[in-house]
């Protein structure tokens, strides 16, 4: 959770920046079709991501739903 607002957020370390990109990557396209996008940062091996829902202003079954994808990618 986010400290503050109604999120979920996570930090995933790769082993380099290629890695994290192609993770990221797989994550947009997936995003895009949901017409769902995270909040995310990055730097070289490091992704760190926010999902909340700002048409509501809090959580929803699509932060839910993105996020287990997420963690398949992740895998
Ligand atoms: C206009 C557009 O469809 C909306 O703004 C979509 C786009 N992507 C989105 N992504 C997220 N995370 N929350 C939203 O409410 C949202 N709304």
């Amino acid at each position: 959770m986010v400290e503050g607002r109604d999120a979920i957020y996570k930090e995933f370390l790769f082993k380099d920046f290629n890695q994290a990109f192609g993770f990221m990557t797989r994550i947009a396209i997936q995003a895009d079709k949901m017409d769902h996008h995270p909040e995310w940062f990055n730097v070289y091996n490091k992704v760190q991501i926010t999902l909340s829902t700002h048409d509501c202003g809090g959580l929803s079954q699509r932060d839910v739903k993105l996020a287990n994808f997420i963690e398949q990618v992740a895998k």
